[in-house]
């Protein structure tokens, strides 16, 4: 299931053989503390991607399977239609967490088809509990290798001595290993490439300033923490060469979700003519969607209200917190993917590649 290319050093969830669990590094206490969780509760789970502690849309999609692989395994009743019943409504609690990231529908749509086509089959419970434990780690060892994969294609991207700019963290700590904007740098950093790494800290949730730092600094990749509205300014000033991020979801158009800000940033590299890259795995391409079906995540706004649970402004002003943006598939210079770099016009290029 291992042997891959590259060391992996940091994983965002993973699987528990010994007790059939699932497991998770909790986000929210990094940098300063590292505390993993395991559990079988899809409750559990699903609480922890809502909050996030797991987060980042590939991460999720495996946290989702894996729960329910897991959940599989707790479930006492030993009639089918019961156990059924019990792992399809596990499906339910995880489905309605985050209503933006691809993956989480992609990865759960995968274990619920396995569940039904099991069922359909009719075999007994305990083949059903084995076939959705080797999916969920399909999914997870996939997520990995096309993380490997999508980071190998970026890197020739990359020009030697470069900064690379980047959002949010779409790093091992969104994904089930290896990341994807962060996969890139990785494989390019391997590979002997001199990069350097600007990281916007990325508010509200401070994902740049607190996992993207952690995880750079751990590669020894180096790397410079800027805010947010610093963006536009490194980028006319000529200290960034290219700029590479995630994604949360890409349209059939090739509109691209992905963490607030992301837009802004896509403008400013347009303006200054430097290359704008969408780093993702082909989970997170929904085909079947336009620019009209995307769901734009709106949180607490007491995340904006406070930084770091502290209040920095009167505690019931009026407050906007929109988790994710869009940005329009002609600021965007190419999506790289698993199965290759995907260049304009995407309506066309997107399915071609998908079919591949
Ligand atoms: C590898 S995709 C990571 C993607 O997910 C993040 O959002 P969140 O931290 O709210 O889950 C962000 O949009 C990243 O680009």
């Amino acid at each position: 299931m291992n042997n891959y290319p590259y060391p992996i050093k940091i994983r965002a969830v993973w699987w528990r053989e010994e007790d059939k669990s699932i497991c998770w590094i909790n986000t929210k206490e990094l940098p300063f503390k590292e505390e993993i969780i395991c559990s079988s509760d899809p409750g559990r789970v699903a609480k922890a991607i809502i909050e996030m502690e797991i987060r980042g849309a590939p991460a999720i999609g495996v946290a989702a399977a894996l729960a329910i692989a897991s959940y599989a395994y707790k479930v006492k009743t030993r009639d089918i239609d019961s156990f059924y019943r019990e792992v399809d409504s596990a499906i339910n609690i995880l489905w309605n967490t985050r209503p933006t990231a691809h993956n989480l529908f992609w990865a759960l749509r995968r274990m619920r088809r396995k569940l039904h086509e099991a069922v359909e089959k009719g075999v007994s419970v305990d083949e059903v509990v084995e076939i959705l434990e080797n999916e969920a780690k399909n999914i997870m060892d996939e997520d990995i290798r096309a993380n490997i994969k999508l980071g190998e294609y970026g890197a020739e991207l990359v020009p030697d001595n470069s900064t690379i700019l980047t959002h949010c963290n779409a790093g091992a700590l969104a994904t089930a290993a290896f990341g994807t904007a962060e996969g890139i740098m990785r494989a390019a950093w391997y590979k002997g490439k001199k990069i350097k790494v600007i990281a916007t800290e990325t508010r509200p949730v401070l994902q740049g300033a607190r996992l993207t730092v952690w995880e750079l600094v751990k590669e020894g990749i180096p790397v410079t923490l800027i805010t947010d509205n610093m963006a536009g300014y490194v980028i006319r000033k000529g200290l960034v060469d290219l700029v590479i991020v995630g994604a949360d979801r890409i349209t059939s158009e090739g509109y691209v979700v992905n963490k607030i800000g992301t837009y802004m940033i896509a403008l400013a590299a347009k303006r200054k003519g430097i290359p704008f890259y969408v780093a993702a795995p082909t989970s997170t391409i929904d085909l079947e969607s336009t620019i009209n079906d995307i769901v734009i995540e709106e949180r607490n706004p007491d995340e904006v209200r406070k930084v770091l649970e502290k209040y920095i402004t009167l505690p019931d002003v009026s407050a906007l917190n929109y988790a994710f943006d869009i940005t329009d598939p002609d600021l965007v210079t190419a999506i790289i993917t698993e199965k290759g770099v995907i260049k304009p016009p995407y309506n066309e290029n997107l399915p071609k590649i998908l079919k591949k």
